[in-house]
């Protein structure tokens, strides 16, 4: 670890002195940092991808400007200076030329027990559409019944990985359960061969991209039911007796339990603490008022997201598109939850 530290710091000191000396940067001199690094630290092997945002030299693009917003309709920062994604804040091509050389490994995990393995083949079609093209990526499917989930083509570096879990009887089991499984499979198959990991609800489409602008260490989507309120009418767990419990006056956004993300341990510390306060709550006999998702809530008002994805990337078909939402990235499907989930 210090050695990292030690080349890490190397490197940007490196850089400065570059900076200084050359304002007219040369290919000699990067390459001499480089090979000077390289020599001195063979085995290092940096997966942190978090903090090194490399782009390739000579790449051209629009000229960013101080004075200028892309959006001034929205927030596209938090208060503790987290971006918030919308379309026109990024730029696609930079982000995808700095992550596409790191070769990433994002994991998305997405669940469909009893009826809702019917919503599978839009789900996996419409992914192959959208999201991360381009990057390898590892669809787990959690399902009671691996015989339904249907073979869908998929690009070279990305597959379907199915897993069976036990069929529950309540919903609200199967839901807020995920969070143990995702845990799990983080602890058992993810851990030093995957680096990011989303999510997401299945009874949901892509419509437009998702890809590298989405990621970060801890990642939430702003509920779209919820972000033009006022905290008071968020549906937080009221009652100081559950551990999902957010006062009056607290809570900073209502995000969603279908989408999130982030780079794989702070999910998987994420979905431990969730598991932990939905069992704790479970042996006192309370069940928050949403589940897992109140006990994400909760676990995002204390331990802020480092990036917001905006409503457009967990829309809900059913709800006209509001002017804010330029581009619409995926969306709840709309369905008769009597049909289609075990108990009402
Ligand atoms: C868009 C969004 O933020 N949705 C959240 C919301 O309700 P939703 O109404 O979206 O919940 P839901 O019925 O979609 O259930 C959540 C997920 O559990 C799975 N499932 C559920 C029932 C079932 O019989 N079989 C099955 O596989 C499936 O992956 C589904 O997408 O509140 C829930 C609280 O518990 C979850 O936090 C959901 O993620
Ligand atoms: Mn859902």
């Amino acid at each position: 670890m210090v050695f990292v530290c030690l080349c890490y710091f190397r490197f940007v000191v490196a850089f400065k002195h570059e900076d200084k000396t050359s304002a007219d940067s040369s290919a000699a001199s990067d390459s001499t940092t480089a090979t000077n690094c390289v020599k001195e630290s063979p085995a290092i092997n940096i997966r942190s991808h978090e903090f090194s945002l490399v782009v390739p030299d000579h790449l051209k693009y629009n000229q960013p400007h101080l004075t200028e917003d892309s959006r001034t309709d929205v927030m596209t920062v938090t208060p503790w200076l987290a971006p918030v994604v919308w379309e026109g804040t990024f730029n696609q091509d930079v982000l995808d030329s700095i992550y596409k050389p790191k070769n990433i490994s994002i994991a998305a995990t997405v669940f469909a027990v009893g009826k809702y393995t019917m919503f599978l083949k839009n789900f996996l079609e419409t992914a192959e559409q959208h999201f991360f093209v381009g990057f390898r990526v590892h669809m787990h499917v959690f399902t009671d019944q691996p015989n339904e989930v249907p073979k869908v083509k998929m690009a070279a570096g990305r597959q379907v990985m199915v897993h069976k879990v036990p069929s529950l009887n309540r919903w609200q089991e199967i839901s807020a359960r995920r969070m143990k499984q995702i845990q799990d499979l983080i602890e058992e198959k993810l851990r030093g061969n995957t680096d990011y990991i989303f999510c997401l609800d299945v009874d949901s489409k892509f419509h437009g991209r998702w890809g590298t602008e989405s990621l970060g260490g801890l990642v939430a989507v702003v509920h779209p039911g919820y972000y033009r309120d006022d905290r008071s009418r968020f549906p937080y767990e009221r009652r100081p007796q559950s551990r999902a419990y957010v006062a009056p006056g607290e809570g900073d956004f209502y995000y969603c339990g279908g989408a999130y993300g982030g780079l794989l341990q702070e999910v998987h510390q994420l979905t431990k603490t969730c598991n932990l306060n939905f069992e704790a709550d479970a042996k006192d006999g309370i069940e928050a008022a949403w589940q897992e998702e109140s006990h994400l809530n909760r676990y995002m008002w204390i331990n802020k997201p480092s990036k917001v994805l905006s409503p457009e990337y967990l829309w809900q078909d059913f709800k006209p598109k509001n002017p804010e939402i330029h581009l619409l990235r995926f969306s709840g499907v709309i369905k008769n939850y009597a049909d289609i989930r075990p108990n009402v």
